[in-house]
């Protein structure tokens, strides 16, 4: 008999699956549906202070091996999602949840914290550090200072579980850096990566870009970021207090990949493209083959295996 349940910051969840946020999690009627799906949990679509429209369409585009986005972050704002989960946690309290903010500004993040803070909400908070759609707004994630500055005045007065979204990390003294900031602050978890951002598809036919916003600069999500992904599970979950969890996103279509997601020290994962593609019954799907992978190995939970990768050394 297997288990897929994991545990975060003291919280249970059933299944070590969830959306990631961005996908179909934008309205109360696709969080309802994630909410009555086999996913362990759901997360918002990044919050601003106010509804936003997102940047012009053509925004997204399919790819035979993922997909380009430059959504700018179209929400409707985050007394939306403040008012949906604690809805949510009244009707279901047992349940952990995660709401996902994204500020344009500091000022923004620290507002929006603020008011969560004062409210009744008592679930996880994700702060987006690495949207790379706004046009004129850097991904904070590279700026480690920046990062700094702002957990620092975070954890002035926040007291709930926090958790920051990163952008993809490509050099491995870059993980040393985050790290080192991250280490400082009582964070729940991480949650590695966000899209690969200012990519650039074109099609040689047409001679133009594939999406509107940024002269068609936006960030690749699917199969093709997995060895991204799988890197920066890996390089955090090496460097990070063991008290910060690390839930693992980017090219994840099958129990496999979920498997080798968990083997790089993951303790929940989400997933986005392919959910786009696939809904709900992509946790039953996924959940059958981790299942399977996990009969076939000896493995009864994710504990059995989470973070034992092998190297050659
Ligand atoms: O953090 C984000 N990552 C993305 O890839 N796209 C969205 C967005 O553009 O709203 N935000």
């Amino acid at each position: 008999m297997t288990t897929l349940t994991t545990t975060i910051g003291g919280r249970t969840f059933e299944n070590c699956m969830m959306n990631a946020a961005g996908v179909r999690c934008q309205s109360d009627e696709d969080l309802t549906t994630i909410i009555n799906s086999n996913a362990g949990a759901y997360v918002t679509k990044s919050a601003t202070p106010q509804q936003r429209a997102g940047n012009p369409s053509p925004r997204m585009k399919t790819l035979p091996k993922g997909c380009i986005n430059s959504m700018g972050l179209p929400n409707n704002g985050l007394d939306y999602y403040l008012n949906f989960v604690i809805a949510d946690q009244q009707q279901r309290p047992d349940a952990t949840n995660f709401l996902s903010i994204a500020g344009t500004s500091l000022a923004d993040n620290l507002s929006m914290l603020h008011q969560i803070q004062d409210s009744a909400y008592e679930g996880f908070v994700e702060l987006n550090l690495s949207c790379p759609n706004v046009p004129g707004h850097p991904q904070t994630g590279y700026d480690f200072e920046q990062v700094d500055t702002t957990l620092n005045q975070i954890f002035d007065f926040y007291t709930k579980p926090l958790g920051v979204k990163l952008p993809p990390y490509f050099d491995l003294v870059h993980f040393d850096q985050i790290a080192e900031v991250l280490n400082k602050y009582p964070l729940t978890f991480v949650t590695t990566i966000n899209s690969i951002g200012n990519a650039l598809v074109i099609d040689p036919q047409t001679e133009r870009v594939a999406i509107k916003p940024k002269g068609g600069f936006g960030g690749i999500g699917g199969a093709s970021v997995k060895p991204t992904a799988l890197a920066n599970v890996r390089g955090l979950a090496l460097r990070l207090n063991p008290s910060i969890a690390i839930v693992g996103v980017g090219g994840i279509l099958s129990g496999e990949d979920v498997f080798e997601h968990i083997l790089c020290g993951a303790s929940m994962v989400q997933i986005g493209t392919q959910f786009g593609y696939e809904g709900v019954n992509l946790f039953d799907r996924l959940s059958k083959e981790l299942d399977d992978i996990m009969a076939l190995k000896g493995y009864h939970s994710i504990e059995d295996f989470r973070g034992k990768l092998k190297t050659f050394d």
